[in-house]
């Protein structure tokens, strides 16, 4: 794992994430970044969506020092990304397929493993780590899970438990990448709570997802990337039809109902359905022949069946 340099890092206290010009080159030359610039701030949730390959990983690794910057500077809680990190303040939960499920392991580890950061070098859990990870338990509703291998439980209850592990970390900023896949409705609708619970604390939530449909619903914020930024800031003006065709381009699923087949009138608006595959965004009352204009801010209202 290689950190970022310090030269490249800054002391910004303005953000609860603050990513300025971030370039990230793998060493095959693939520039996976290319002057990314946007801000996150503290008690917020801020949605990270692109289509595939678009960089969003690539960020997350370069918020959590496993890749070093190219060029640019990320400033998290005001701190270098070496020294947030030491400090415990970056919570991530992993995209599902980067995790070894036949790893045997007990749930109440992994959630325990949150709270190494807080131990000393020889691991000894004190009163105070075993609290954290009951009450992250607890918080996710896992806790009767918490003697099973975690290779033993569904989609969802590993999302919740790697969840856990970030409460009983601690994390002042957590990182998400794509928590929504593979979980059914119920699931994600408990995330979505919990997430609007840790905003109300204060924290810092990043959260990449395919969930179109769930983004205006409980996202403050709104990031569109494809290698560098197309779009950021508040939902409502990022969210638009115009930026995810940007964002999307051919690749999203683009449906639009009007005129008798929505209608029995002569009423000219429109429903338009774009979906990256996942719970679609519905725009309401465009006009007809308008699709190039910013949407208005969509109601996430369609209950997209999960896969
Ligand atoms: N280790 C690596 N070495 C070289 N190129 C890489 C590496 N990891 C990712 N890439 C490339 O960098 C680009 C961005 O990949 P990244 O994984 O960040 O995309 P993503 O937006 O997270 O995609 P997805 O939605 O599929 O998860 C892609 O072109 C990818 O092929």
């Amino acid at each position: 794992m290689t950190l970022s340099p310090a030269p490249t890092e800054t002391t910004d206290t303005a953000a609860g994430l603050d990513v300025r010009d971030v370039s990230v080159v793998y060493r095959n030359g693939n520039r996976a970044l290319d002057g990314a610039t946007f801000s996150v701030p503290p008690g917020s949730i801020t949605a990270l969506v692109g289509i595939n390959g678009s960089g969003k990983s690539t960020l997350f690794k370069a918020l959590m020092g496993f890749v070093p910057l190219a060029g640019g500077t990320i400033g998290i809680m005001g701190l270098p990304v070496s020294e947030a990190l030491r400090r415990n303040l970056v919570a991530y939960v992993p995209q599902s397929e980067e995790i070894d499920w036949s790893f045997p392991v007990l749930v109440e580890d992994v959630v325990m493993m949150g709270r190494y950061g807080h131990m000393n070098f020889l691991r000894m859990t004190r009163a105070k780590d075993r609290a954290a990870v009951d009450s992250a338990l607890e918080r996710v509703g896992m806790a009767a899970y918490r003697k099973r291998q975690i290779g033993e439980l569904s989609g969802g209850q590993k999302k919740r438990v790697f969840l856990a592990r970030a409460l009983a970390q601690e994390g002042q900023v957590i990182l998400l990448d794509e928590p929504f896949t593979g979980v059914d409705v119920t699931t994600e609708k408990q995330i979505i709570e919990l997430l609007k619970a840790l905003r109300a604390e204060g924290r810092v939530m990043l959260v990449s997802t395919h969930n179109l449909g769930s983004v205006p619903e409980f996202c403050d914020r709104a990031v569109l990337i494809n290698r560098s930024i197309l779009a950021e800031g508040p939902t409502e003006q990022t969210f638009t039809h115009s930026n995810l065709q940007k964002a999307f381009g051919g690749v999203l699923r683009h449906f639009v109902l009007g005129g008798q087949d929505l209608h029995d009138d002569d009423d000219e608006r429109q429903v338009t359905v774009l979906t990256d595959d996942e719970r679609p965004f519905v725009i309401y009352g465009e006009a007809r022949g308008d699709t190039g204009k910013a949407g208005a801010p969509g109601t996430g209202g369609a209950e997209g069946d999960k896969r």
